[in-house]
């Protein structure tokens, strides 16, 4: 029987192994720097299975009724699917294709590559911020920033580089759309390029691999946060395990995988820009006991340099401002700087 690496800090991050490789050496339970609190734990209880999240045909997205139901769910949920959003059935299965096969390299392979490569380019984790959390995630997870296509074709690994710059190209396209209603129903007219450096001025594709777990229930695929971007366009596969917050604040909704479908949900940026008219939701992954899991998140962020406050559009009416002028890559530090802990992030803005 093999055991739990003595220096495991080492062997997943130094040794870039990640949670892949501790799950591929069967250990017999899973290590204590992985077991949540009790409190922190899902409640099953707390699951509400009657309700679900909505699920939106994207086709006429400029058509006023379709638009009235983004809005709608955008702003009692946060979080909803869409369908027929335009990207290619074959771009989707391509990229999740080359999820696996990222994660399945040889970890001098991931090392090397995590030795290499830029941060402004590509990172490679695992869990979220091991320096920073006292219980570890159990997921690892690479960062391909959406740059120059000088900086992709030189930085972006090969394993999957042509497959997520294709999937990119077309999540672009949908993303602008998006953006647009969101804005519309916020009194902006117009998506031009200061709108565009302001809210995708940095766009972050994820690649997320969570592997099969022997004890699914005791740890954190990923604890409880809402997302730093503007919106996040998320790709999951047919396992399942991601819940969102309902709106009672205390329960949870399971967001069942829909073949073909994205699940896209509101950030932090969407909720300072817009004075709280739209709201980041707290979402939550579990892993599964038997199989591993990708995910695959745009998260489409303020350029580094954009100051986010809420828009003049918006306070147009004379509500108060709720929020502070903060730079974006402050704020980006600061997400990263501590453990995942529900909405707290954006108490760094609150005025
Ligand atoms: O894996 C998922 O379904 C969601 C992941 C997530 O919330 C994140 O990467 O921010
Ligand atoms: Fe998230």
């Amino acid at each position: 029987m093999s055991s739990t690496p003595t220096n495991l800090i080492d062997f997943l991050v130094n040794q870039a192994n990640g949670v892949k490789g501790l799950a591929d050496l069967h250990p017999p339970s899973v290590p204590h720097q992985y077991i949540q609190p009790h409190q922190a734990r899902l409640d099953h209880t707390k699951i509400l299975p009657q309700e679900s999240i909505p699920i939106i045909d994207f086709t006429n997205w400029d058509d006023p009724h379709v638009q009235d139901s983004i809005f709608d769910a955008a702003t009692k949920w946060g979080f909803f699917q869409i369908v027929n959003h335009g990207i290619p059935f074959k771009a989707l299965d391509d990229i999740k294709v080359v999820v696996h096969r990222f994660f399945e390299l040889p970890a001098e392979e991931k090392k090397r590559l995590k030795e290499n490569s830029p941060p402004e380019v590509v990172r490679l984790a695992t869990s979220f911020s091991p320096n920073a959390e006292s219980v570890l995630e159990w997921k690892d997870y690479l960062q391909l920033v959406y740059a120059s296509e000088e900086k992709i074709q030189s930085h972006w690994p090969a394993i999957c580089k042509d497959q997520a710059l294709e999937y990119m190209k077309h999540a672009e396209v949908l993303i602008r759309k998006l953006l647009k209603v969101l804005l519309k129903k916020l009194n902006v007219k117009e998506l031009d390029n200061a709108r565009e450096h302001t809210l995708m001025g940095s766009m972050i594709l994820g690649l997320n691999y969570y592997p099969a777990c022997p004890d699914p229930e005791v740890v954190a695929g990923v604890g409880p946060h809402s997302d730093i971007s503007s919106i996040t366009v998320l790709l999951q596969d047919d396992i399942g395990g991601l819940y969102v917050r309902g709106s009672d604040g205390d329960s949870w909704i399971y967001v069942p995988p829909v073949e073909g479908a994205l699940v896209i949900n509101i950030g932090d940026v969407l909720q300072i820009l817009s004075n709280e008219k739209y709201k980041s939701i707290e979402h939550r992954v579990v892993a599964n006991r038997s199989e591993t899991r990708i995910s695959i998140p745009i998260f489409v962020n303020p350029a580094p340099d954009v100051v986010v406050g809420p828009l003049a559009e918006v306070l147009e009416n004379g509500d108060e401002p709720k929020y502070k002028p903060v730079l974006y890559s402050d704020y980006f530090k600061y997400f990263f700087s501590k453990a995942h802990d529900g909405k707290k992030t954006i108490q760094f803005a609150m005025i």
